[in-house]
C-alpha cells in the first residue's frame, strides 16, 4: 500500500495497520465498519497472503465489511458457528478520556455493539480528530429505530431534550436505511453528562433498536497522530 499525503487518510492508514498487527494466528477476529477498519482489512489481508498470519476468520459489522473483506481475502464467518470472538477493531466517531464512544457514523452501530462487546478484547481505531472531553460534543449520538415507530420515538427522545434529526442518504432520496431494514436518527443533546444512563434511557422506548453510546467496553485505544510529517500511533 502506498502512503497518502491526507493528514487524516495518513493517521487512519497507520493506526488501521497497527491495530492489524495485533492479531494472531488461529484468532476469531470481530471486523469494524468504517474508512479507519477498512485499512486494518486490508493489512490483515497482506498479513494473510504473505503467509505471516494464518487460520483467522472474520466477523463482519456490516455490509461493507463483509465486501472488504471478501475483497482482501479474509475468511468470513458467522456468530452461529463460533463460541467466541477473540478481538474485535473498530472506529468511533468519539472517543472520551474514561474511553467511552459514539459510534454509527456509518449507521452499523447496532451490528458493531454486537461483534464488539462479545469480543475479549476490543481496540479502537481513531485519529486523533476524534478525542473529545466530554461525548456529545462534536458529534449526534446515532439512534437506530423501526420505521413504523418514527414519529412516537423521535417524540420520546424530544422529550427527553434530544434534538433528532431523519439521516438522509447521499446519492439517495430518501432517508438511510440500515443493513437490518431501519431508520437512523442523529440526536444532538446539549450535555451528556451520564453516557450511561443514557445509552439505557434510549434503549428504553419502544421502537428502538439500538443507540450508538459505547460505555466501559474498550480495553485499548489506538490514537493515530501525525507529528513533523510523520504518522505516530500512541496508546490510551
Ligand atoms: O461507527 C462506525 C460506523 O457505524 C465507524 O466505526 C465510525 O463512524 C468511524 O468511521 P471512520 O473510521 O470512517 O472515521
Amino acid at each position: 500500500m502506498t502512503a497518502t499525503a491526507d493528514p487524516v487518510k495518513l493517521m487512519k492508514q497507520e493506526v488501521g495497520k497497527a491495530a492489524a498487527n495485533l492479531v494472531k494466528s488461529g484468532s476469531i477476529v470481530g471486523l469494524g465498519t468504517g474508512s479507519t477498519t477498512a485499512f486494518t482489512i486490508q493489512f490483515l489481508g497482506d498479513r494473510i497472503k504473505s503467509g505471516e498470519l494464518k487460520d483467522i476468520v472474520g466477523i463482519p459489522t456490516s455490509f461493507q465489511s463483509e465486501v472488504l473483506a471478501k475483497q482482501y481475502g479474509v475468511p468470513l464467518t458467522t456468530l452461529d458457528a463460533i463460541d467466541h470472538i477473540d478481538i474485535a477493531i473498530d472506529g468511533a466517531d468519539e472517543v472520551d478520556p474514561s474511553k467511552n464512544l459514539i459510534k454509527g457514523g456509518g449507521a452499523a452501530h447496532t451490528r458493531e455493539k454486537v461483534v464488539d462487546y462479545l469480543a475479549n478484547q476490543f481496540i479502537v481505531v481513531v485519529d486523533s480528530g476524534k478525542l473529545v472531553s466530554r461525548l456529545g460534543e462534536t458529534f449526534a449520538v446515532p439512534v437506530e429505530i423501526i420505521p413504523m415507530a418514527i414519529t412516537p420515538a423521535m417524540q420520546a427522545i424530544t422529550k427527553l431534550g434530544g434534538k433528532p434529526e431523519i439521516r438522509m442518504g447521499v446519492k439517495k432520496a430518501g432517508p438511510v436505511i440500515t443493513d437490518q431494514g431501519n431508520m437512523v436518527v442523529d440526536v444532538r443533546f446539549d450535555n451528556i453528562s451520564d453516557p450511561d444512563n443514557l445509552e439505557k434511557t434510549l434503549n428504553n422506548i419502544p421502537g428502538v433498536l439500538e443507540n450508538g453510546i459505547f460505555v466501559n467496553c474498550v480495553d485499548k485505544v489506538l490514537i493515530g497522530e501525525v507529528k513533523d510529517n510523520k504518522p505516530l500511533v500512541r496508546e490510551m
